[in-house]
């Protein structure tokens, strides 16, 4: 049996069109992500309603701004009631520890993990921005600064999972995009790895969005990523 948690990417145009796919679905199967796309449409009173169904919520709004304000709005999604909430590790350690202090207080305070580097770039990507190192060194550079300013753990690909175990020990929450099953398109995503050999790393939480609410039939999508877990 696998312990990793499954994430739904619901990366629709509105709430409209994606009651449907959730209406089908159970806290028990999955959570549910939320992005900026679905986020921006349908509000902070959608995301309360996934909350109240009983769903854990990763509200994906990789928040990368000054301190003040990045502290300030990751209070605003904690208050939502949300599982998880991000920002973008690149903000550096000053905007880190302006979001871990920001929710500290809090009693059920969400997980606070931040993004290393997107799953869709590339050793070229990180080239053309004046990074010059891979994106595995990358990864593990803001890997232990996200570690060292006291989050929860960090958004990678599956492919820099165990590398991060290692470096940041057992209990650092490692989430990774980038799923894709055998035979599912890529799309824009460039650093990937299929559901069983990721969750054979003991990833904690694998999130994934097309290769189900594109699929025909998105919850037999579902249903066969877990039974290939289980394999
Ligand atoms: O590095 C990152 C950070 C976030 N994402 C998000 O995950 C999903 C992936 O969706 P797929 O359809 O399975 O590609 C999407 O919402 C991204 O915004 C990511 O892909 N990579």
């Amino acid at each position: 049996m696998s312990n990793s948690l499954i994430f739904v990417a619901l990366d629709y145009a509105d709430a409209e069109s994606a009651w449907p796919l959730i209406d089908q679905l159970s806290p028990q199967q999955c959570g549910l992500k939320v992005g900026k796309e679905l986020f921006t449409s349908a509000g902070p009173d959608f995301v309360k309603a996934l909350v109240k169904r009983g769903f854990k919520v990763f509200l994906d709004l990789k928040f990368h701004d000054i301190p003040n304000t990045a502290g300030k709005a990751v209070r605003a999604a904690a208050e939502l009631g949300v599982w998880m909430v991000n920002v973008h590790a690149s903000g550096g350690r000053r905007m880190l520890e302006a979001a871990r202090d920001a929710i500290a207080d809090m009693p059920n305070k969400p997980h606070l993990i931040a993004v290393t580097v997107l799953t869709s770039m590339t050793e070229d990507d990180l080239q053309e921005i004046g990074i010059t190192v891979s994106p595995q060194q990358q990864v593990l550079r803001l890997a232990q600064l996200t570690k060292s300013a006291g989050l929860d753990g960090v958004v990678c690909s599956a492919q820099e999972a165990q590398m991060i175990a290692q470096q940041c020990g057992d209990g650092f929450i490692r989430v990774t995009p980038g799923i894709r099953p055998v035979g599912a398109e890529q799309g824009d995503q460039r650093r990937v790895m299929t559901p069983p050999e990721a969750a054979a790393l003991g990833i904690e939480v694998l999130v994934i969005g097309r290769p189900i609410t594109q699929a025909s039939d998105p919850v037999a999508a579902l249903n066969a990523i877990h039974e290939s877990l289980t394999a």
